[in-house]
């Protein structure tokens, strides 16, 4: 077990997450602990779990799963769950699922008696890598993502691949994506043992090191920068044209997996990067051939321009009408708070809609 140095919550690396979550709970109540889970983490996680100390005692809820159901009603039944039973602020949620259920149960922790402490269990990749640390927390509403929300710690965050073994290739490929987010804004050694891992023989054994070190990396930045007033939008390298991709595949009734938006977000990012910051345009033309070998591409029209632009119009990074880029000078350095033109935009939209196998 390796604890990662970390700022409000330990991130705890385990190959034993029935020890881990049985210390933890030991610390509270045996009536005062409450779990979270969602009906693929209820079928394929909650097993796993069975031989926590005290398991038979925790109260469980769960709510449905899928990216459509990180919403208010979702929520709501969290803290219905919560204020029927009995849940008080010196109690515990426990998040056991993907970045879809942390950032749910964290905010419904987070908001509930105005707060209760919460840890989180991830199960997908993406959210052992990214979305299960940092205390990024919310829902999807008025078809922005998460357009609600609060940035509240953790007590703790207990990973184990174990729970890897179970989701499909898509959500594992949906994860690399942030991983390789990761050595793109922080380390190109990193990034070349990302590069280098095969996604087709899937090593459970060297995967445990790299997340170890891809959660290290977020880990550095909201360290450095908990609430995101500056250096911390590093980490949203990829998002600011990558979520205008997610919701508006939403919309449009084709959902886009998060990790697939912020990989398309990324190619045309690439594209700003060397036109705004000066990332050379051979690591553009290779890193953004590179990702579209892997995820393919989003397939989008001129015509959706104005509604892309218009979901970029609300991210939250932005400060009154212009549009906030974190933006990438060379591999390993970031630009933060790179305001792009209408016009840029749309000729990175154009880049991205021409790259071609
Ligand atoms: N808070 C943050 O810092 C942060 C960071 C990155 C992403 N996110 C958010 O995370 C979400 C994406 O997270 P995700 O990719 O984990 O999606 P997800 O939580 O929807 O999980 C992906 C799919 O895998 C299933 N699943 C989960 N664990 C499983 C397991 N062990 N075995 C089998 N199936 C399993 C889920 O039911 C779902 O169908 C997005 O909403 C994104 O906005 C948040
Ligand atoms: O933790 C962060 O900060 C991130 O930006 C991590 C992102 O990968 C993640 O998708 C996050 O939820 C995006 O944040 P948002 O503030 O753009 O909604
Ligand atoms: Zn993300």
């Amino acid at each position: 077990m390796n604890n990662l140095p970390s700022y409000h919550a330990a991130v705890t690396v385990t190959d034993d997450v029935v020890a881990a979550l049985s210390q933890l709970i030991s610390r509270y109540p045996e009536d005062k602990v409450f779990l979270v889970s969602e009906s693929n983490t209820t079928q394929f996680c909650l097993p796993v779990l069975q031989d926590v100390i005290g398991w038979e005692k925790v109260k469980k809820t769960e709510v449905p799963a899928g990216e459509e159901n990180k919403k208010l009603s979702s929520v709501e039944k969290i803290w219905m769950f919560l204020s029927q039973n009995g849940a008080d602020r010196k109690s515990l949620v426990i998040n056991v699922g993907g970045g879809m259920l942390t950032d749910l149960g964290s905010f419904a922790a987070s908001t509930y008696k105005r707060g209760m402490d919460f840890v989180n269990v991830p199960t997908t990749l993406l959210s052992q890598v990214d979305a299960s640390v940092g205390g990024k927390t919310g829902f999807n509403f008025n078809g922005f993502k998460n357009e609600i929300g609060v940035i509240n710690q953790p007590k703790d965050v207990i990973i184990d691949t174990r729970f890897l073994k179970t989701i499909d290739r898509r959500n594992f490929v949906s994860g690399f994506a942030e991983m390789v987010k990761h050595g793109l804004i922080r380390s190109a050694d990193h990034l070349k043992e990302v590069r280098n891992y095969d996604l087709d023989l899937l090593n459970y054994e060297a995967l445990a090191g790299l997340i170890a070190r891809s959660v290290a990396i977020k880990d550095y930045f909201v360290d450095k920068d908990p609430t995101e007033k500056n250096i911390r939008k590093a980490l949203n390298f990829g998002h600011t044209i990558g979520h205008a991709f997610e919701s508006y595949a939403m919309t449009s009734g084709k959902p886009i997996l998060h990790g697939y938006a912020v990989a398309y977000g990324m190619m045309a990012e690439l594209y700003l990067s060397h036109k705004m910051a000066g990332l050379s345009s051979r690591d553009l033309k290779e890193l953004s051939y590179w990702l579209m070998t892997i995820y393919g591409k989003f397939d989008i029209t001129s015509e959706d321009y104005d509604a892309l632009l218009s979901l970029m119009s609300h991210d939250k990074k932005n400060e009154g009408k212009r549009i906030n880029f974190t933006l990438l000078p060379k591999v390993g350095k970031v630009a933060i708070d790179q305001d792009c033109s209408r016009d840029l935009i749309i000729e990175s939209l154009d880049f991205y809609r021409n790259l071609s196998l």
